[in-house]
């Protein structure tokens, strides 16, 4: 079976500058996989590329096939189509994703209208509006009515999310790339999003790329972790060998940070 998302020799480049080199991996359907490395590894310029939403001076060569569709030098407006419904992204801030001055309610309607129409069964009016309040409801967000009538910057950042997180699932997406999708929040928060997101793509079997610096968080979510370090992949494969019988020294290094981290916590060293 062909990969959902099949990256090869993936290199991003910024005039001689390179920040991701040859780099390749892939997610099959309803796969979860984790990418990691530390701060500007070119974890989020994957995410990117994988979705041809590189910022403009960002140049990526090798390939990028999302759904058996090249990205790499496909014009924007073909591409439109295929972010709408084989990917969809989820951002570290929400407000990346919502329009201030819309009241969410309408913001999460559009994807939501654009995806029935692509499926030749166009919502609108009423039935739009009670789709809009499943969606809400399904990301666990309580008194979906007012909340639909909120401008973002009348909601919580939790809210915010579960609001960017229902206009990415209004696409349907067979693939969601969660970008370090608590990292703004509050630690309760976040455990209840991270729970949120796991529910969902299990729920509606939907590939995962996951990016988090949260180690312990990305073992417990994915099957399969690409290590990155300085824009490579160092070490790749099943989280319990990877995490369990790392290879690489880098990877070592992170596992080791990590722990120490938790050991901090709990008061131990
Ligand atoms: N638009 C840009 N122009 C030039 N360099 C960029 C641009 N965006 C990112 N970079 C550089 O590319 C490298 C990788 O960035 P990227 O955002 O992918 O890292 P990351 O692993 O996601 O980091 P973090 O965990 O901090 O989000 C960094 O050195 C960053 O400074």
């Amino acid at each position: 079976m062909s990969a959902l998302l099949d990256v090869h020799r993936l290199t991003i480049r910024t005039g001689t500058t390179t920040l991701v080199r040859d780099l390749s991996f892939q997610t099959a359907s309803g796969e979860r996989v984790g990418l990691i490395g530390e701060s500007g590894s070119g974890k989020s310029l994957t995410a990117l590329a994988a979705t041809g939403l590189l910022p403009a001076g960002l140049v990526a060569e090798g390939s990028v096939e999302l759904a058996g569709q090249q990205v790499i030098g496909t014009p924007d407006n073909q591409l439109d189509q295929l972010r709408g419904t084989a990917a969809a992204i989820v951002f570290q801030e929400p407000l990346t994703a919502l329009d201030p001055l819309k009241r969410v309610g309408r913001q999460v309607a559009e994807p939501l209208s654009r995806r029935a129409r692509r499926d030749g069964r166009p919502l609108s009016g009423t039935a739009l509006d009670g789709a809009v309040l499943a969606l809400l409801d399904e990301v666990a967000l309580s008194d979906p009515t007012r909340i639909a009538r909120a401008y973002p910057h009348e909601l919580s950042g939790g809210q915010r999310q579960r609001i960017a997180i229902a206009m990415a699932l209004a696409c349907r997406p067979d693939l969601l790339i969660a970008d370090e999708p608590t990292t703004a929040l509050d630690v309760t928060t976040q455990a209840e999003i991270l729970n949120l997101l796991d529910r969902l793509v299990r729920e509606r079997n939907m590939a995962l790329l996951f990016i988090s610096h949260d180690l312990p968080v990305v073992a417990n979510t994915v099957e399969r972790v690409v290590v990155l370090r300085k824009g490579e992949a160092v070490e790749t494969g099943p989280v319990a060998t990877v995490f369990g019988a790392p290879q690489h020294d880098y990877t070592r290094s992170l596992l080791a940070a990590a722990r120490s981290f938790d050991d901090a916590l709990e008061g131990r060293s």
